[in-house]
């Protein structure tokens, strides 16, 4: 595996130079393949994300893309996710149906995707980076000796078709492409929320390869004695939200977080944070945006006092609008911002939510005298 800093310029020169020959047995590799992660019986989002990134690698390799699904037969999750993988874009499934695979556990999920990957041999396999895609990814790719370019922010296809998965590095102030020179299948990892989800086009279907496991219960070192579900995952869903009103070092006390806050639920959103914030103890960890944070796709994003540090900015790309208020006109957050409001957040933040609850109450009012087809 080989890395090199991005740069338009030199990457090829510098990526030809390094080129190893693939070894003869790799040649024909093909297709793309996306793992489709199953929690607690619901599929993953990312691995609709993913299914929409892969089948624009298939289509520029003029190949198939295939989701995987791993689990126990006759189960409902195992049945839906091999249905919706072709909702969302997959040309054929693979399914590995055996009871070692009801929950994850590592050896028995290593061995359906090693053992699948040796005998169809894909080009390009990739997983969500989610906790589950992260453990099972990592022991594929050394189990397979292949290279794994993990938190991918960017994938496309090379000229000769490899795969260049590119991610932020050196804390985020380089992007670096990597290339798998000499071993299949390029193996990539994507936070959730990085790519967008394609459209769902029901009542599709297509082939399904089915195969069974070849292990035993014996053979698993890990048990699964029950599952306590996190306390605290039900309580922030900054990920998925529509609205997310945010807050950085610009809001200057921890006492004017209550601003943001009053905002965000005002108008039906989550708040969040920059890093700083964090480290102050002012937020929660899982309120925290960016590269070591959170990376959301809202449609709403509103920063106020954040700076734009790229860190903070890889988390926010993919927001359909984003709105800044900043005192300082030169801040770098404005030359990504779609909307620039060059302000005092400290003042501005209480009469947005007083202007938003008047509009809002107005639009009510209006409502109860109009109402909507269908109420
Ligand atoms: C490895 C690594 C990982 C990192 N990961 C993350 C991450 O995940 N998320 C993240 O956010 N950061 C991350 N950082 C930190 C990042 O580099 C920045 O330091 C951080 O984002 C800056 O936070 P900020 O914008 O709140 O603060 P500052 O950069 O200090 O910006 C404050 C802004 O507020 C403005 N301001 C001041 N007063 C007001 C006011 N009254 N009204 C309006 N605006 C005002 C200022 O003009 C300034 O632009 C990471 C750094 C490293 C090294």
């Amino acid at each position: 595996m080989e890395a090199h800093v991005a740069d338009p310029r030199s990457a090829n020169v510098s990526r030809a130079s390094a080129r190893k020959e693939l070894p003869k047995h790799f040649r024909h590799n093909r297709n793309v393949w996306v793992f489709i992660e199953l929690e607690r019986g619901q599929v993953h989002p990312v691995s609709f994300e993913l299914l929409g990134e892969g089948r624009k690698l298939a289509d520029k390799l003029g190949v198939q893309l295939a989701g995987v699904v791993v689990g126990p037969a006759e189960c409902a999750g195992t049945q839906c996710a091999t249905a919706e993988a072709f909702a969302y874009g997959a040309d054929l499934a693979y399914l590995v149906e055996s009871p070692l695979l009801s929950h994850y556990r590592n050896e028995p999920f290593t061995k359906a995707l090693t053992d699948l990957v040796i005998l169809h041999k894909p080009e390009i396999l990739l997983l969500g980076a989610t906790s589950l895609g992260r453990d099972l990814a990592g022991s594929v790719a050394t189990t397979l000796e292949t290279g794994l370019t993990a938190d991918c922010t960017e994938l496309n296809v090379d000229a000769d078709g490899s795969l260049a998965a590119t991610r932020p590095t050196f804390g985020g102030s380089l992007l670096c492409t990597i290339y798998t020179l000499n071993s299949r299948p390029q193996m990539a990892t994507v936070r959730p929320r990085v790519m967008a989800t394609p459209q769902r086009v029901a009542d599709t279907a297509g082939p399904i390869i089915r195969h069974g496991l070849i292990m035993v219960e014996e053979e698993v070192v890990t048990k699964v004695l029950g599952f306590l579900s996190d306390r605290r995952s039900e309580k922030v869903n900054l990920a998925h939200a529509d609205i997310v009103v945010a807050g950085g070092l610009g809001i200057g006390i921890a006492e004017n977080l209550e601003r943001l806050k009053v905002l965000a639920k005002t108008i039906g959103g989550e708040f969040g944070c920059s890093r700083p914030l964090v480290q102050k103890g002012w937020m929660e960890v899982d309120r925290q945006i960016g590269q070591t944070g959170q990376t959301i796709r809202p449609k709403l994003y509103l920063a106020a006092g954040i700076s734009g540090a790229v860190q903070h900015r890889v988390g926010v790309d993919g927001a359909d609008l984003i709105v800044a208020i900043n005192t300082d006109s030169n801040a770098p957050i404005f030359d990504f911002a779609h909307v620039a409001v060059v302000a005092d957040a400290i003042g501005l933040l209480p009469a947005l939510t007083t202007a938003f609850t008047r509009r809002l109450a107005l639009q009510t009012k209006s409502e109860q005298v109009n109402p909507r087809c269908g109420q």
